[in-house]
């Protein structure tokens, strides 16, 4: 069983996380439990600074890409570590926002961001709006020109190259919601129309091929790619970016089989593709961004779930259920993502039985995991599921009307609440009874 960043199993046999034994939170916190590995997240954040942000040849920013998590707490670490953020809506920017980051760090991305959205974030000032499409262009030159300033801007690019966990394939990717493709010309029709629009200030280009992605040559290919759009840029623009932004995607281990490359062989990667692929069409190195999601906080997101019913069928499986399932985690019943788990209470006992883990939710598809080998398993026990700490919550739903989890921050034997657990108050809180409903 693969532990990750803090995690121990102490002399009582059960794990522990930032120094705090699990049993403990479940005591204090109950159940469902996110727990947050302050450590872990600070260790990745500096392993991303080191692998893009130290080289004297190029320049380069990290930015977070908050729609993996984002709570005020998760703003602060962003903050204070260094990092830039990505927000892709009025919420995560109004988060980033109440939390005091920085707004010239951030980065608006989106491909449908609404008026209303736009003002705020030109209200507030911040760095970069990555344009997705025509509509918004316009939309966004003339909210701009109302307030009488010019919004710096990235074009989101189609680079017509789609990454899967293992390998990466060219496509014409014509067909796609998300920006412009080269392939099409509509890239450059784009890139044309932005550099004449008054309110306008294009600074660069952006691109994200795909997320959960283990193959690095996908990246290579990918800055090829858009390094060869840049210099028909200039050839026929005259246009030269500033920046160059990749989006992010980097993959990490779930469970068994998973084998992402270090993210510092990432940032190798990169670093010299840029470099070499400048050097070679003669073109200006440009500030590279990277807006890594899931490899910041997926591994030091652990979830914490009591057992409930244990159900044998003889000959068939065993299922235990647990107090979550797909309204805390919906991976796996929206992608057949796989997790690694253990009985934290029992940390230190050889596995005996296989099981499945069924979550509380009315739905047949609502399955945590496939096939686990445990310890002799009862109720009371606690699962610790691995590797949660991407599109959990912030994908979390109230499916059932089951009360989103809290969150925990650990660290030194610390615990802090990040997020209050959701009461049934609050489930109800903007339910309104109309008035001809009330006699
Ligand atoms: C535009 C953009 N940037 C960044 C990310 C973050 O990706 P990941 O969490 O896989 O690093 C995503 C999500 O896939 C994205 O769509
Ligand atoms: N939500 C997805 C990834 C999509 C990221 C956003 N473009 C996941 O859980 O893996």
């Amino acid at each position: 069983m693969r532990l990750h960043g803090t995690m121990s199993i102490n002399a009582e046999g059960r794990l522990t996380i930032g120094g705090c034994d699990t049993a403990g939170l479940v005591a204090e916190f109950g159940t469902p439990l996110y727990v947050f590995d302050e450590e872990l997240i600070r260790q990745n954040c500096r392993a991303y600074r080191a692998a893009f942000m130290q080289d004297e040849r190029i320049q380069g920013e990290v930015i977070y890409a908050s729609k993996a998590f984002m709570t005020k707490a998760m703003a602060r670490i962003i903050q204070e570590e260094g990092l830039g953020l990505d927000v892709v809506s009025g919420g995560e920017l109004y988060t980033a926002l109440e939390a005091g980051f920085d707004p010239a760090r951030i980065y608006f991305h989106g491909n449908n961001k609404s008026p209303a959205e736009l003002e705020m974030a030109l209200a507030a000032g911040i760095g970069y709006f990555v344009v997705d499409n025509f509509t918004e262009l316009h939309l966004l030159n003339g909210l701009a020109g109302e307030r009488g300033v010019k919004a710096s801007i990235l074009l989101r690019i189609t680079p017509g190259v789609e990454a899967h966990t293992h390998e990466y394939i060219q496509t014409g990717q014509i067909d796609s919601k998300f920006g412009s493709a080269i392939s099409t010309g509509q890239a450059l029709a784009i890139v044309e129309e932005a550099l004449q629009l008054p309110h306008i200030d294009l600074k660069g280009l952006h691109c994200h091929i795909g997320s959960q992605i283990f193959e690095l040559e996908s990246y290579r290919y990918t800055v090829q790619v858009m390094l060869d759009f840049l210099a028909e840029l200039r050839s026929r623009l005259g246009f030269t970016a500033e920046i160059l932004n990749l989006g992010g995607g980097f993959g990490i281990y779930y469970a068994e089989g998973d084998e992402p490359a270090s993210i510092a062989a990432y940032g190798q990667l990169v670093r010299e593709s840029v470099l070499a692929g400048c050097e070679e069409r003669d073109l200006p190195l440009p500030r590279l961004v990277v807006e890594p999601g899931r490899s910041i906080i997926g591994p030091a997101g652990t979830t914490l779930y009591t057992v409930g019913s244990v159900k044998e069928i003889p000959g068939v499986r065993t299922y235990i259920a647990v107090d979550g399932g797909m309204g805390d985690n919906p991976r796996p019943a929206l992608y057949q993502s796989r997790y690694s788990a253990l009985l934290a209470n029992k940390a230190d006992q050889p596995a005996e039985i296989v099981v499945s883990v069924a979550g509380k939710y009315c739905e047949s598809g609502d399955m945590l995991i496939w096939d686990l080998a445990v310890p002799r398993t009862e109720p009371g026990d606690i699962l610790a599921v691995f590797c949660t700490g991407a599109y959990n919550y912030s994908m979390a739903m109230n499916y059932n009307r089951v009360p989103r989890p809290a969150a925990v921050l650990v660290k030194d034997g610390q615990a802090d609440l990040i997020i209050r657990r959701e009461s049934y108050a609050d489930l109800v809180q903007n339910d309104v009874i109309p008035e001809r409903l009330k006699k």
